[in-house]
């Protein structure tokens, strides 16, 4: 591959129109990796130029004026504006691309689901500003845990944007199972395909090996069953939590990372393999029920995202992908005032 210099790159960028990118939580930790991976190009691309749009609450814009000064101090070629605010108006106004991180994170004994109350009503002025200020294309995914039902909160209140516009990040769970499988095979990322995850980003995920390749074989049959359902199932569901045990303090990277894959396979493609999406459920799929933001296996072309169909669920996954549906559902009741328009 060829290395470009920091102004041949820069002329090469100019050629095309910069596209806003609005980040939430943009002061936190999650972002002091992902923005400076977004301006270098990791995300949209390495010929397509950027304006951040950087968001955060009144009492964190000191900060996000620091985060803002490093990122100038990068003098990333293909960084061609940013916006710093706590104004949703200011910070949603024609963005092509939303990532919603700010929320706040859970502590050691804390579930997920533990953080609805405290984060939830985030979402509510956030969906309504994206639907009347951001350009109509954008895609939005939802970071902020519980993500899922803070995807539905947030699609639901920006009415004029369709659902399929969505998504939960479950990205970092595809990942982990990914690497998992890669580890004990004794392969490489690259060898590992079809890998699933169903439902929510929470315990009851679904990390699903039943089409999984390694080159080509069968990853059941490699990695064998008693992995398979001891480890390999809870270390993927409970991966979040390990990390907090190690590090005391939730996945920031990692989550980072996921974020910016998540909207560079939605924006660039996702078609040599599929990767897990928690999108909108329409009631006609694999029997979840209509009106949750599930985890699916997708491939993505042209910015859609399709579902991968047809796929035999024996009833033992049935039964599991039914458990993380049901959860779902009682977050959805926990909430549902707040997905009153
Ligand atoms: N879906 C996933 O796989 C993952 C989700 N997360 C979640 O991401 C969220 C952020 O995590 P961190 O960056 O580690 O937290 P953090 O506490 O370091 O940063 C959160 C930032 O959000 C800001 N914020 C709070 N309310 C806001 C609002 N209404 N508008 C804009 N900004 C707001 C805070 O001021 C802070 O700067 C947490 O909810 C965490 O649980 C973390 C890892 C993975
Ligand atoms: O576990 C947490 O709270 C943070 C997170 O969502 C993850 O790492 O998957």
């Amino acid at each position: 591959m060829q290395l470009l210099t920091r102004s041949a790159m820069a002329t090469f960028a100019f050629s095309k129109k910069p596209i806003r990118v609005a980040v939430t939580g943009a002061a936190g930790q999650i972002c002091y990796s992902l923005l400076f991976r977004i301006a270098h190009g990791d995300m949209l691309g390495y010929d397509q130029p950027v304006i951040l749009h950087l968001i955060d609450i009144p009492a964190a814009q000191k900060a996000l004026k620091g985060v803002a000064m490093e990122l100038g101090d990068c003098a990333f070629p293909l960084l061609q504006g940013i916006v710093c605010t706590d104004d949703l108006k200011v910070g949603f106004t024609d963005v092509e691309a939303a990532l919603l991180v700010g929320a706040k994170p859970r502590g050691k004994g804390q579930e997920r689901g533990d953080l609805l109350k405290d984060n939830a009503k985030i979402f509510i002025p956030q969906g309504k500003a994206l639907s009347d200020y951001a350009h109509r294309d954008v895609r939005v995914l939802v970071v902020g845990n519980p993500a899922n039902t803070n995807a539905l909160i947030t699609a639901t209140h920006a009415v004029s944007l369709p659902k399929k516009n969505f998504a939960a990040m479950t990205r970092l769970d595809h990942d982990r199972a990914v690497w998992q499988v890669a580890e004990k095979t004794g392969s490489v990322v690259a060898d590992i395909a079809k890998v699933v995850v169903w439902g929510n980003h929470s315990p009851t995920m679904s990390p699903d090996l039943a089409w999984a390749t390694v080159k080509g074989k069968r990853a059941l049959d490699l990695v064998g069953e008693e992995w398979y359902t001891k480890t390999f199932i809870p270390r993927v569901q409970k991966r979040g939590a390990e990390i907090i045990e190690n590090r005391g303090l939730s996945s920031a990277a990692s989550a980072g990372n996921a974020a910016l894959e998540h909207m560079r396979s939605w924006f660039l493609g996702h078609k040599h393999d599929w990767v897990s999406f928690g999108i909108w459920s329409n009631g006609n799929t694999y029997n979840v029920p209509e009106g949750l933001f599930y985890s699916f296996p997708v491939t993505v072309e042209n910015k859609e995202w399709s579902v991968v169909n047809g796929l035999t669920i024996t009833a033992e996954q049935q039964r599991k992908m039914t458990v993380t549906a049901n959860e779902l559902l009682e977050e959805r009741k926990a909430i549902e005032d707040l997905l009153k328009i």
